[in-house]
């Protein structure tokens, strides 16, 4: 595959080592904005840039034909815009929020327990996400989506930073050195608690999931998610 990389820092550099290790080519690296793009020079484009020129970026290969893998967090207020303008140029999307494979086995996981404690109203639930002090959103994408997880499967109905309430998943975010990341659930009641947990060591399982879903959407059409990607549905 030739691969367009829309952001060119910590997940770009690590995503390139993977793909050419894996026998894939870059044929472009864009990291500014405005910088003059030859769209006919890559066969994918895999977005890691930021919360603020993302959706720029992805519409902007649609537009072109150009399928797209997005791992960038923070700009999902136009995600149903950038479905829309991907299904109108006929191409493929995949955005997941934690591209690692075991971060998408934790999402499994999250639901399932949430599930069995919905019924369980003496547990109050929260989490703690950690991650590096460079990191410019809070809270992490992935924890946005466990808490989603939560509330498609639970009373809570909404999701709040540092807030605590009866129908609230409250999310505390902390920043701390070059953390690659952390995500815990807890469940606490008065007498017990129970935790899961998710530590990534490093930033290249977040870097061969999102190479995996590149060579999975190659040829196809439509909107996918990791689910789709590792047969998980
Ligand atoms: N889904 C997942 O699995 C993961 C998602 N992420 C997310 O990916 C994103 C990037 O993370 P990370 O690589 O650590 O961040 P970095 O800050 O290291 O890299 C972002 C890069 O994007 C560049 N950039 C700025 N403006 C543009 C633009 N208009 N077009 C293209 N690139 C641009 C920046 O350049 P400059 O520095 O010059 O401004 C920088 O090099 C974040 O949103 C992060 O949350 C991270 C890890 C895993
Ligand atoms: O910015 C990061 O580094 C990460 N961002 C993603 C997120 O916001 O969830 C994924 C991962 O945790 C690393």
């Amino acid at each position: 595959m030739k691969i367009g990389l829309f952001g060119y820092g910590k997940m770009g550099k690590m995503i390139e080592n993977l793909a050419v290790e894996r026998g894939h080519e870059i044929s472009a690296r864009i990291d500014v904005e405005n910088k003059e793009i030859d769209f006919s020079s890559f066969d994918i484009a895999i977005d890691f840039s930021t919360p603020d020129s993302a959706f720029q970026n992805i519409t902007s290969c649609f537009q072109h034909g150009i399928p797209v893998i997005s791992g960038t967090t923070g700009w999902l207020e136009n995600f149903d815009k950038a479905v829309s303008i991907c299904n109108q140029n006929n191409t493929g999307f995949i955005y997941a929020s934690n591209f690692s494979l075991g971060v998408n086995i934790f999402f499994e996981l999250n639901a399932q327990l949430a599930r069995m404690m919905a019924q369980l109203e003496q547990y109050n639930v929260s989490m703690e996400e950690i991650h590096h002090t460079q990191k410019v959103d809070a809270p992490s994408g992935t924890a946005i989506t466990l808490a989603e997880g939560i509330m498609a499967n639970t009373p809570y109905k909404s999701w709040k930073l540092d807030e605590n309430g009866e129908d609230i998943v409250s999310i505390h975010s902390k920043r701390e050195g070059s953390v690659p990341g952390t995500h815990i659930i807890d469940y606490s009641s008065e007498v017990d608690s129970i935790e899961i947990k998710h530590t990534a060591h490093n930033r290249k399982g977040f870097a061969l999931g999102a190479v995996l879903a590149a060579e999975w959407l190659i040829g196809k059409k439509g909107v996918y998610t990791m689910k789709d990607v590792l047969n998980l549905s």
